[in-house]
């Protein structure tokens, strides 16, 4: 049985999804989740992006301690100082640099000829082993890139010192057919391929994401690039949670596996879904809501019967809890804890304190708490604003009715302590929320964007808001969760708007210390 190493770029393809932008708090929650679920590479950033992104890497870098963390970087000395300098006191340092390949790319955005990307490739290439011990080399839009040039600027970088090449379907172009024939093709063709390994990434434009990353197996990939949950540019990327569950289901096929802990996925997809704002669909392979659910009488009949007529993964494979009720408002501390733990989360003392008395209160109020409720208590707790940070809402009131004018009344207290009150109209009862906050808010905002979700099921079930706003001339975008959908809304935009200003003092900070003011 050949093993598949696996290669996270949540935290960096999958941050390119339009609308997602996540803290570092977030990021490093996420990088730990994903160091259970034993990815073997986590992608966690674009270094020389921005100083956010530089910052999360090198936090990322010093958190995970047992599997390696890679950075990207262009064909550029510049990304790939950027990635030197946030990983180097990491165990295993791994540069991931690339430069496209495709005569559309070459001519139009890089407007360069193939031998100047040939040069440009293997001199950076060359530059980057002097620092790392792992040089991964990436064509981007390899798919539709002439397979003789591939060849022949492949044995280029190898001989400049690349370990990893990836070949990516950029542009989800391809068909499992075509892009199993690429890696057929180099692995014959390429003459110092040997000890090289070989890596499939791939974009779902065409919904071939996951088949095509399998065909990439069938024909000598040894490693799978993706997301969780498939997120990430335009329509996202390889699931990598699909690719691993589809190569556990039929080994009898692809002969092949990885080393992730499967059932750490269900618990995976819902941080990351939670996290991002990005909901699961329901019908979603393996980890939608309804991946196990059985509607129809003939389907329940024959589940009843036997499970595997219409079952071929069960929920527990991916770490779904068949127990749904686990606690209630007279559990106390320690049944509290030990879910916590269960859940994954390791909060400290004072943490796991209020985050018990949030449960508490909620147990207070609603029927049934759920899993899902404490996913999400903690999940909060755990990537909370630190205090002081921006305006806290303290009190909240809001007038509608179907003839009146929806008014909403707000008390804030701003990071100085002071309490600010305002009322104000909208033409809803959120817009009226939104009217009172941007008023008292010292600078300008816009709202960009707007979901709602229900966590768990149920009447009283939580909801848990997300926004996307423009602030002060920056865009930003925060969550806010409560049993009632008009605090949800406005705890979501406090976040927004908190998130941002947490980020520009920690900027401050770091400019002030470097100048050693
Ligand atoms: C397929 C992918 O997912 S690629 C990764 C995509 N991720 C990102 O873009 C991360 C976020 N990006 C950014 O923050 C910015 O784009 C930066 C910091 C990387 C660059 O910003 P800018 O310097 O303002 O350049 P801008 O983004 O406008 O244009 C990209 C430039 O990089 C060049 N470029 C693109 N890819 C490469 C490459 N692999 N190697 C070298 N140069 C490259 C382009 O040709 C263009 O150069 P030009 O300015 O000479 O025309
Ligand atoms: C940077 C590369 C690997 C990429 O994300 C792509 O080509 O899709
Ligand atoms: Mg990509």
């Amino acid at each position: 049985m050949r093993t598949i190493d696996i290669f996270d770029t949540t935290l960096r393809d999958g941050e390119q999804s339009a609308g997602v932008n996540l803290n570092t708090v977030e990021k490093i929650e996420v990088a730990k989740q994903l160091e259970r679920l034993g990815v073997d590479v986590i992608e966690a950033g674009f270094p020389a992006a921005s100083k956010g992104d530089f910052d999360a890497v090198k936090r990322i870098g010093e958190t995970v301690k047992n599997i390696s963390v890679t950075g990207l970087a262009r064909a550029s000395i510049r990304d790939i100082d950027a990635v030197w300098e946030s990983l180097k006191t990491t165990a295993e340092p791994r540069l991931h640099v690339f430069i496209a390949t495709s005569p559309i790319h070459m001519t139009h955005k890089l407007k360069m000829t193939p031998d100047q990307v040939i040069e440009k490739a293997v001199e950076t290439v060359k530059y980057a082993k002097k620092l790392f011990p792992v040089v991964q080399w990436s064509a981007e839009d390899a798919g539709r890139t002439d397979l003789n040039f591939l060849v022949k600027i492949m044995e280029r970088v190898i001989e400049a010192g690349a370990s990893v090449i990836n070949l990516p379907d950029t542009v989800g172009y391809m068909t499992p057919q075509k892009y199993g024939e690429m890696f057929r093709f180099v692995r014959e063709n390429v003459p110092n391929i040997d000890g090289v390994k070989l890596s499939a990434h791939c974009h779902d434009d065409l919904g071939m994401a996951t088949a095509n990353s399998l065909a990439a197996i069938e024909n000598g990939a040894d490693q799978i690039e993706g997301t969780i949950n498939g997120i990430g540019e335009r329509a996202g990327n390889a699931a990598l949670e699909e690719v691993a569950v589809a190569l556990r289901i039929r080994e009898d096929f692809y002969g092949a596996s990885t080393r992730l802990k499967l059932d750490e996925i269900k618990k995976t997809s819902a941080l990351v879904s939670k996290l991002t704002g990005m909901r699961v669909p329901a019908n979603k392979a393996v980890v939608g809501n309804n991946a196990f659910a059985h509607e129809s009488g003939i389907h329940q009949d024959g589940m009843l019967k036997e499970k595997t007529t219409y079952e071929i993964i069960t929920p527990e494979l991916i770490g779904v809890n068949s127990t749904r009720l686990v606690l209630g408002k007279h559990s106390g501390r320690h049944a509290f804890k030990n879910k916590a733990l269960e859940l994954g989360f390791d909060l400290n003392e004072e943490k796991l304190k209020e985050a018990f008395d949030t449960f508490k209160d909620l147990a207070d109020k609603k029927k049934e708490i759920v899993d899902d409720d404490l996913f999400s208590i903690l999940t909060n707790k755990q990537t909370e604003i630190g205090e002081g940070t921006g305006f806290n809402l303290e009190r909240m009131q809001v007038q509608y009715g179907m003839d009146n004018i929806p008014t909403a009344t707000i008390e804030l207290r701003d990071e100085n302590g002071d309490l600010k009150q305002l009322a104000s109209t909208g033409s809803g009862s959120v817009e009226a929320i939104y009217n009172t906050i941007e008023s008292m808010l010292p600078s300008p905002s816009k709202l960009l964007d707007y979901k709602i979700n229900s966590v768990g099921g149920g009447r009283d079930a939580l909801a848990e808001v997300y926004v996307r706003l423009e602030y002060d001339g920056d865009n930003t975008s925060g969550r806010g969760t409560a049993q009632d959908v008009l605090e949800a809304s406005a705890r979501a935009y406090l976040n927004a708007v908190n998130r941002l200003l947490q980020q520009k003092a920690t900027m401050k900070e770091k400019v002030a210390v470097k100048a050693g003011v």
